[in-house]
């Protein structure tokens, strides 16, 4: 378990002084995948070198498995540090070595026996699919291969926790869907915790269990990736989610509200989020059926989080307003959230 309690980071002084970090706290579960997004400069790279101390923090403390590492001397550190594995975006190999001597480097610091590097170096590499590129060298490669080169590297010395500085950002989409599948591959057969760092919301919706928002060096919102993809809180948030769940009204029809609302007539538009089970509800049928009112779908998307359905719907209930009250007691006994869309779309 990885445990960040206020961090802060200031670097320089005076005018050149930077606040970088101002207080993050998290608690990251044992085999658990957590995402950290956030815009360029939100402070995403100083904290994942905080974890292991690349770079030290200016106050806060840093548990890994209940050890406070500021607590350690320094080859407490270098001991504790090998719980600690990194992959990087633009990978970090040696192009001078093999690909075998670059999985094999933190062994051989460490002091292994030769057989056993051998050995260890032959299971990661088939572990990550490159048994066939051990005597290659990272030129030959492209970068998804040298990727899967670091993650065997990142691996080589049996860490509790893998940290993970925009794995993905320099590669293509195919590229990044199988280094992702890896990652879980990680995490799933060798129970390893994962904390991503990542500007691409994609890359959090695809593999993480929770995920915390970064902006000015402060967590401005966490919590599992359902919860925050359905109904993210902050405007940041609201804008990564939108840009892979379009859950914008479309301009035609912000347009007709505003007509209707100057004429004094009211348009009846809702949004309404469905997750898990109460996607398979045939609800809008349903109540087509039972209440006097028509129902039409304007705008919609269904999408898939963490293997759970999730559907966002915006819908216009033509009818007298008592039965659109009915409508809407009975949409939320079934457990859907239903919110009416105001006269500005939102
Ligand atoms: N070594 C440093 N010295 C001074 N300021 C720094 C240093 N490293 C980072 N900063 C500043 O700290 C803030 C956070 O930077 P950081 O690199 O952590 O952000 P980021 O979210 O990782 O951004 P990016 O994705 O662009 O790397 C920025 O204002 C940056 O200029």
């Amino acid at each position: 378990m990885l445990v960040l309690k206020d961090i802060h980071k200031v670097y320089g002084k005076d005018s050149k002084r930077v606040e970088a970090l101002k207080g993050i706290s998290l608690e990251i579960g044992q085999g658990e995948i957590f995402g950290v997004i956030g815009f360029s400069g939100a402070g995403k790279s100083t904290l994942i070198r905080c974890v292991n101390l690349l770079e030290r923090p200016t106050s806060g403390e840093v548990f890994i498995d209940g050890v406070n590492l500021q607590h350690l001397t320094a080859s407490q550190l270098r001991k504790e540090r090998k719980k600690i594995g990194m992959i990087f975006q633009q990978f970090n190999l040696l192009n001078a070595k093999t690909v075998f001597k670059n999985v094999a480097m933190p062994l051989i610091i460490d002091g292994r026996p030769k057989e056993e590097i051998e050995k260890r170096v032959n299971a990661l590499l088939s572990f990550v699919g490159l048994s066939d590129k051990a005597k290659q060298y990272p030129d030959q490669l492209s970068g998804g291969q040298k990727q899967r080169v670091g993650i065997a590297r990142a691996l080589a010395t049996d860490p509790h926790i893998l940290l993970c500085d925009e794995a993905t950002s320099a590669l293509d989409p195919d590229t990044t869907q199988s280094i992702l599948a890896l990652l879980k591959k990680v995490r799933d057969e060798l129970g390893i915790t994962i904390l991503m760092i990542t500007h691409e919301m994609n890359v959090i919706r695809d593999i993480c269990d929770k995920v915390a928002v970064i902006d000015g060096g402060v967590i401005v919102e966490q919590g599992s990736v359902l919860d925050v993809f359905s109904e993210p809180q902050q405007e940041i948030t609201k804008n990564f989610v939108r840009t892979i769940i379009n859950d914008a009204i479309p301009p035609t029809i912000k347009a007709l509200i505003k007509e209707k609302h100057q004429e004094n007539d009211s348009m009846y538009l809702y949004r309404v989020l469905f997750k898990g089970q109460s996607t398979h509800l045939p609800l809008l049928s349903t109540i087509a059926k039972r209440f006097p009112i028509d129902v039409n779908v304007i705008h919609g998307t269904i999408t898939e989080l963490q293997g759970i359905p999730f559907g966002h719907l915006i819908i216009e209930f033509q009818g007298e307003p008592s039965a659109i009250e009915q409508v809407l007691s009975y949409i939320r006994q079934q457990e859907v959230t239903v919110r009416e869309v105001d006269i500005h779309g939102a």
